[in-house]
């Protein structure tokens, strides 16, 4: 992890994507985190090289990211997961925060259980997650699918793109959404960072 004392903290964001929704997602989440103030890692897991791995074990936040694909996250990202076994073996993940985002063709689709998946999956790494901290938009009559956080999901980032569409049809509020995630875990960190420093110069 970063110096204790770093005003700008480490976040990697690890995504999966076959088809390049959950990139345009991922990219944004890299958006609101470098905005935010954060160093960003950028890590498509299906290629990870060792440098990236690195990132990874470095990071005092990482933000997982899978298109959800027959109920749950992909095999491509399961790959990654695995890989990590390791890692939570040694518990070197251990402390940092961790959230998640995800994206699939119909409205609900089962993006929970991606979410929820990703969660039980930080907390095996004895990770802190960090939810989406938005209240739910589209869902009164004078709200619009225009809304942050529209599909209304409190785990993590959610979003919907049609199957048949190109990367350009990702929803703009989807987007704004995960940049939101991206800049909020960053801030997140921050905190984290600076309360540990605090402690650490009490003892
Ligand atoms: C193998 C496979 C399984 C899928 N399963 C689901 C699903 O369970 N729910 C859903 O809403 N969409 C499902 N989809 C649609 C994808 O989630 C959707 O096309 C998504 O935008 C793909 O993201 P990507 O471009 O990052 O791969 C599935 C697509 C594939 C290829």
């Amino acid at each position: 992890m970063s110096d204790p004392v770093s005003p700008r903290p480490s976040v990697a964001i690890a995504y999966h994507s076959g088809y390049g929704h959950t990139a345009v997602l991922a990219e944004a989440v890299r958006r609101g985190a470098a905005e935010a103030g954060a160093d960003v890692a950028f890590v498509a897991v299906d290629t990870i090289t060792d440098e990236q791995w690195q990132r990874l074990d470095d990071a005092d936040a990482i933000i997982f990211g899978s298109p959800t694909y027959m109920g749950g996250a992909s095999a491509g990202f399961h790959t990654f997961a695995e890989a990590t076994s390791s890692r939570f073996v040694e518990g070197r993940w251990q402390d940092k925060l961790a959230a998640g985002f995800t994206n699939s063709a119909s409205k609900s689709g089962d993006k929970s259980n991606t979410l929820a998946f990703f969660a039980a999956f930080s907390a095996q790494h004895r990770m802190l997650w960090v939810s989406l901290g938005l209240k739910p938009g589209w869902n009164s009559s004078t709200a619009t699918e225009h809304d942050l956080n529209r599909l209304g999901y409190w785990g993590g980032a959610a979003a919907q793109t049609p199957m048949d569409g190109g990367t350009d049809t990702v929803h703009a509020a989807d987007i704004a959404t995960a940049e939101h995630l991206g800049a909020r875990v960053t801030r997140q960190a921050a905190l984290v960072a600076a309360g540990r420093a605090a402690l650490a110069a009490t003892v």
